[in-house]
């Protein structure tokens, strides 16, 4: 295992000039020796392009990738030691599990009893066990994917395991059991994972850490907490959670914070003049009228979505999402509500970045 650092950026076109023409911008990051990281965002946001740099499938255009402070940028695959699982099974049919989850530790010249009893666990791991024997022809296209799962995982030797939407073709309640899997075999292999999905669900059971990208850029490396609770930049913010953050614009001025045209006192220190300010809808709290830190707004959607309330409220032109709460009494469609929308879990920003 090792850690891994990128101090580059990538343009598929020559001659780069504008941020558009790159598909990763210059950034620098660490991937911890033994740490399981999700590389999330939209299609077209560059995931696939560092994960194939990470992997030695793509030299970037400046900069290095270094393994344990070793220059690997221009290194192969099998230099690098890396083990790959893709978006679909790559197995061999003829083959039965047992022998697929092997070929890795066969090619290495693993001593037999060592790869038997590595396979064991392997596929113990992955509840496999009881068809070591079958040949891969026959299986699902799910098993023949944990089959790849368990060929990226049967090497304890490996700098990490890259995985590129692994579990696009497993079936939903699989997924899910899968994911729980993948996290607890990291806790007992301890491997360096890095893990590529558009799916905030799949990152946040897995990872440790995620990076969240958009175009080109990472905008945020934290734990699903922090990035739930502190969302670094207004667009980890509107991605993560279900829905989004909700944002007001905000003017500060003189102790004072202008929202939704309702002079506010702000709780903590803000610099001077437009911000906007995120509060989750989990936080949206429904208040007295006049309370500190509470704006008015108008009540425009009552949705029950059976374990609680979802109320979209107008708020001076900006529509907001309030959770609903067990003791809030659901106001009617046209009701004038109180939301306080200044408190300790509002976040503010300035140009997009967190500030406050
Ligand atoms: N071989 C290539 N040649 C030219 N442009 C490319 C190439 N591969 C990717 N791109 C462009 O680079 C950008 C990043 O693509 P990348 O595949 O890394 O994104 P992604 O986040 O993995 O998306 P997806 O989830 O759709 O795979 C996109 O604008 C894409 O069109």
């Amino acid at each position: 295992m090792a850690r891994i650092d990128l101090d580059l950026a990538h343009a598929y076109r020559p001659n780069p000039t504008q941020d558009s023409d790159y598909a990763l911008l210059p950034l620098k990051m660490s991937f911890r020796d033994g740490g399981a990281y999700a590389l999330l965002g939209p299609s077209g946001c560059g995931k696939t392009t560092m994960l194939n740099i990470i992997s030695g499938l793509l030299v970037p255009s400046q900069g290095t990738v270094t393994f344990d402070g070793r220059d690997m940028t221009r290194a192969t695959p099998q230099e690098r030691n890396i083990a790959q699982v893709f978006q679909f099974p790559v197995i061999y049919d003829t083959m039965t599990v047992a022998e697929n989850l092997a070929f890795p530790l066969r090619n290495r010249k693993v001593p037999a009893d060592q790869i038997k009893k590595r396979v064991g666990e392997i596929a113990e791991m992955l509840d496999m066990s009881g068809q070591l024997n079958q040949r891969a022809a026959g299986l699902a296209a799910d098993a023949k994917q944990k089959i790849s799962l368990g060929r990226g995982l049967v090497r304890s030797d490996v700098s990490a395991v890259l995985f590129d939407e692994p579990l696009t073709v497993i079936d939903p309640h699989l997924k899910w059991q899968l994911r729980r899997k993948l996290k607890q075999i990291h806790r007992e292999l301890k491997l360096t994972l890095i893990y590529v999905t558009h799916d905030q669900v799949e990152a946040l059971t897995f990872a440790e850490e995620v990076v969240v990208m958009t175009r080109g850029k990472a905008v945020q490396v934290g734990s699903a907490d922090a990035l739930f609770e502190r969302p670094a930049h207004t667009f980890v913010g509107h991605f993560i959670g279900s829905p989004g953050m909700n944002f007001l614009s905000a003017q500060s001025a003189n102790g004072t914070i202008e929202v939704a045209g309702t002079p506010l006192v702000p709780t903590r220190e803000l610099p001077q003049g437009p911000l906007k300010i995120g509060i989750r809808p989990e936080y949206l709290r429904l208040s007295n009228a006049g309370a500190a830190g509470a704006v008015p707004a108008v009540a425009k959607q009552v949705q029950d979505v059976g374990t609680h309330v979802m109320l979209t409220v107008d708020a001076g032109g900006s529509l907001l999402k309030v959770r609903l709460h067990s003791d809030d009494r659901p106001p009617a469609v046209g009701d004038t509500v109180w939301v306080r929308v200044l408190d300790t879990h509002t976040c503010y920003y300035k140009d997009e970045e967190l500030v406050a």
